[in-house]
């Protein structure tokens, strides 16, 4: 890659804080990278006018194909199908070397589930598309935690821990971010407490021993409520959570601006923010919307496909 590169963007659910976030930030990813976003001018205008800001000059676009308008702050499947179609053409961009990563923006899930479409969010679309088992990590440097299972309601979490599912997991995570330390949480209180308030901690005290008879780094399982305390951070960087709000409850206490979303484990560069569709704020007046997130997902994907070009 010597220009700099192609970055395909999805601008998520047209009734959130997405296309407010790609109008507003273009100015700076725009020196990083060349981003093509896929949205319908028709739609941006309405945006832009939405939120009296200017469509910048230029700002390469592409329609996604559904049309759609915007209906601030309400999930309706015109947007839920447009911000997959934004996301599947963006994706398929990448496949056909087009562009060089996805950067995407926040959909919306209810609104994809209203629209007839299955998934439970980018991840899980990305898993079937390629056949693959991503793995969702969020963080930043100072912090970054994978979800062992992410999107699932929280009483299947329990019969979802399984040794040679989270041997794979723990070993695919290793090899994909390099880590030399990695916590892998317990799921009961105080890690089961030997059996006392739970079981599953035998599991995973199997999975990480397993996972360190290949590459000996792997700790755990650690008691939920002290590994992200501030001496164990001193320790870990990356924690393996067992379910979504585990991991991502301390995470964006401490660190919601900064952090990003980033699909491990796939055939093309995938990162996201770390952020929902904002609808209570969305198109309002009098209302600051943090820009962070998806400025640092820009950056991560550069420097992934940067990674990879490297050692391709
Ligand atoms: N990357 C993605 O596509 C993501 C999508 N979601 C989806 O978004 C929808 C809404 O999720 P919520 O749980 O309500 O979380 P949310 O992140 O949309 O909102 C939580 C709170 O943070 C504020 N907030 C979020 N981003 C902000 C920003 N950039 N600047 C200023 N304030 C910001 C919101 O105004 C709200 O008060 C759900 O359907 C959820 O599944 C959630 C996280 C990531
Ligand atoms: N909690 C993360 C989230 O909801 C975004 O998931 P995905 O759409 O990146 O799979």
């Amino acid at each position: 890659m010597n220009e700099k590169p192609r970055i395909a963007v999805s601008v998520g659910d047209p009734n959130g804080i997405g296309l407010e976030i790609a109008l507003r930030a273009h100015e700076t990813i725009r020196h990083l990278c060349r981003p093509l976003y896929f949205v319908g001018y028709d739609l941006l205008k309405e945006a832009a006018e939405k939120l009296e800001l200017q469509i910048p000059e230029p700002f390469d676009h592409t329609s996604p194909s559904p049309s759609c308008s915007i209906r601030p702050g309400m999930t309706t499947a015109e947007a839920g199908a447009y911000s997959f179609s934004s996301f599947k053409k963006a994706v398929e961009a990448v496949e056909n070397g087009a562009c060089d990563a996805v950067v995407t923006l926040p959909i919306n899930k209810e609104a994809w589930m209203k629209a007839g479409i299955d998934y439970k969010g980018h991840t899980d679309a990305l898993r079937d598309f390629f056949k693959k088992e991503a793995i969702m990590m969020l963080g930043c440097e100072k912090l970054y935690v994978a979800l062992f299972t992410e999107h699932i309601p929280l009483k299947e979490v329990p019969k979802s821990i399984e040794k040679e599912k989270l041997v794979r997991f723990l070993l695919d995570f290793q090899r994909e971010t390099g880590a030399e330390k990695i916590g892998v949480l317990g799921l009961n209180p105080h890690a089961g407490d030997n059996g006392v308030l739970g079981n599953e901690e035998e599991i995973i005290t199997e999975a990480v021993g397993e996972a360190n008879s290949r590459f000996p780094l792997f700790h755990g399982p650690l008691v939920p409520d002290i590994a992200f305390s501030p001496k164990m951070r001193e320790s870990f960087t990356y924690y393996v959570a067992m379910y979504h709000d585990q991991g991502l409850a301390p995470l964006k206490a401490l660190y919601f601006d900064e952090s990003i979303n980033v699909s491990l484990n796939l055939p093309i560069v995938r990162t996201s923010v770390d952020h929902g569709t904002a609808f209570d704020i969305a198109y309002l007046q009098g209302r600051s919307v943090n820009l962070q997130s998806y400025i640092e997902a820009v950056k991560a994907a550069i420097a992934m496909k940067r990674r990879r070009d490297q050692r391709s």
